[in-house]
């Protein structure tokens, strides 16, 4: 078993890779690197976070080789593991996302119904083109990927790719969820033991068992139902996500079997969040006015100062630490258990073998040994298929380069449903996308 490995982390100037980066000196005794890459496509953007990074290792990791390209065979030859974390489009496209939609009357989201579609149309090429590449210089490693929308990315990788078997979609809002229980009940989240079962962004927790085998799920349902929810980190949030985390409230108070992912709220409430999203100020301006440019700030601040010790915002958070962790698992065979996206094959009982469904999973140096969960409830199944015919249409649509699908997939949707208004939306994201989505026919 090697000792020391090797990363590259693509999409170098996201701004979450100084939190990433940030991790991976927390964590180093546990997975111990002997060289770090970072890539990405716009070369400026990159050395901001590359500078700082430099700064931040000799603190911190003086040991470790590290570099920032944009050149594929030095970014992708000879890794163990690709972290991606890509924006195809970057924010410019993604406020174009959100306030496409809402200027239609639907919701404007990164990942979830007309604005998640336009992003996926945008990721999946990338995407099929950069494990294309990773494999060209690295047969064997591991890529683990955030690039969202996690859901249709995963579904479009394993139509593209199913023989791969060292390729894993992930997402941190579960184990984000797991330490915002965590922080609720006064426990170490890393005790809690979840069954979870859905979709990427579009799934619930059914039972959150302690290690005395005790389900916390109940306590934890009738406390949020009464008292709210706040995430873990509620000091640093935005407005907008600590309204996100409340409407868990409003959903268990309407739903009390099961505890749901923050984004289902999009679904269960479209024209509720609709009259409150404003049109003209969304997520990705909040974003760009506030995370990326406090990002940016800060690791030029450190350069300029020759230190880390003066800057803040750059923290840990379940985004880094999960992504660690989980190489860790990999690397050393430890099988710890994630919320990680797998083909269903029989987890999910009644849903189809093909839906990329998100459950608990074991992860080993083979990857997922994922967990069943059984026959799921009429009104859950119902949810999923709905949600899963929409991602894989969406799906269909770039591979075919097909108008009607992509017409049937945003129609499919909860946020949309009136066939006439997902043809101006669609129609509408179409005009903007010209240099992103395939030509659609
Ligand atoms: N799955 C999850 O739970 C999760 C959590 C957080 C973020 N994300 C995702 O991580 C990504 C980064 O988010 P961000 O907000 O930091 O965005 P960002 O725009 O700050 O960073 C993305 C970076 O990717 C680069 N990039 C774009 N296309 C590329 C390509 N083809 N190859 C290499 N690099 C490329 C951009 O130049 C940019 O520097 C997004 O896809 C976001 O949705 C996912
Ligand atoms: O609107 P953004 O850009 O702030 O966030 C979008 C992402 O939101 C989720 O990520 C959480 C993450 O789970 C948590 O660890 C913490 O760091 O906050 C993030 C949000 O700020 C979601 O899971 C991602 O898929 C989204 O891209
Ligand atoms: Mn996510």
């Amino acid at each position: 078993m090697k000792k020391e490995f090797n990363i590259v982390l693509v999409g170098g100037g996201s701004t979450w890779t100084p939190g990433l980066l940030k991790a991976l000196c927390k964590l180093k005794s546990r997975l111990p690197l002997k060289k770090l890459v970072m890539f990405d496509i716009n070369e400026e953007r990159q050395k901001v976070i590359g500078e700082f990074a430099k700064v931040l290792f000799s603190e911190s990791y003086p040991e470790l080789e590290f570099i920032y390209t944009t050149d594929k065979a030095t970014a992708f030859s000879d890794m163990d593991f690709i972290f991606c974390q890509m924006r195809t489009g970057g924010y410019a496209m993604r406020e174009k996302d959100e306030k496409i939609p809402l200027s239609l009357g639907a919701i404007g989201q990164e990942t979830c119904g007309a604005g998640g579609f336009a992003y996926s149309m945008r990721s999946i090429g990338d995407m099929i083109e950069l494990v294309e590449q990773v494999r060209q210089y690295s047969p064997d490693a591991w890529i683990l990927n955030y690039t969202n929308p996690a859901a249709i990315v995963a579904d479009a990788l394993n139509k593209r790719f199913p023989d791969e078997k060292r390729l894993l979609n992930i997402c941190d809002q579960p184990v984000n969820l797991l330490r915002s229980y965590g922080r609720l009940l006064g426990r170490d989240p890393a005790t809690f033991d979840p069954v979870y079962f859905g979709l990427n962004h579009f799934g619930w927790f059914t039972h959150l068992y302690d290690e005395q085998g005790q389900d916390l799920a109940p306590v934890l349902k009738s406390f949020i139902a009464e008292n709210g929810f706040k995430p873990v980190d509620a000091e640093q949030r935005d407005k907008s996500w600590l309204e996100t985390y409340s409407a868990v409230a409003d959903m268990l108070r309407d739903f009390p079997d099961y505890l749901p992912n923050t984004y289902l709220q999009y679904y269960l409430y479209p024209e509720y969040k609709l009259s409150k999203l404003d049109p003209h100020y969304t997520r990705a301006n909040e974003v760009m006015d506030g995370r990326e440019k406090r990002v940016f700030d800060e690791c030029r601040q450190a350069v300029a100062e020759g230190t880390t010790r003066n800057v803040h915002v750059v923290h840990n958070d379940a985004h880094g630490d999960m992504i660690v962790e989980l190489a860790e698992s990999i690397a050393f065979n430890l099988k710890k258990k994630f919320i990680v996206m797998v083909p269903n094959q029989g987890l999910v009982e009644n849903l189809d073998d093909d839906v990329m469904v998100e459950v608990t999973a074991e992860i080993s140096c083979h990857g997922p040994r994922p967990y069943g969960v059984g026959k799921i409830p009429v009104f859950y199944k119902g949810l999923i298929e709905q949600q899963f015919a929409y991602e894989r249409l969406t799906v269909e649509a770039w591979f075919e380069g097909s108008y009607t699908k992509a017409l049937q997939a945003l129609t499919l949707n909860r946020t949309i449903v009136d066939a006439k208004k997902a043809r101006r939306i669609l129609d509408a994201l179409i005009a903007e996308n010209k240099a992103w989505w395939p030509e659609l026919h």
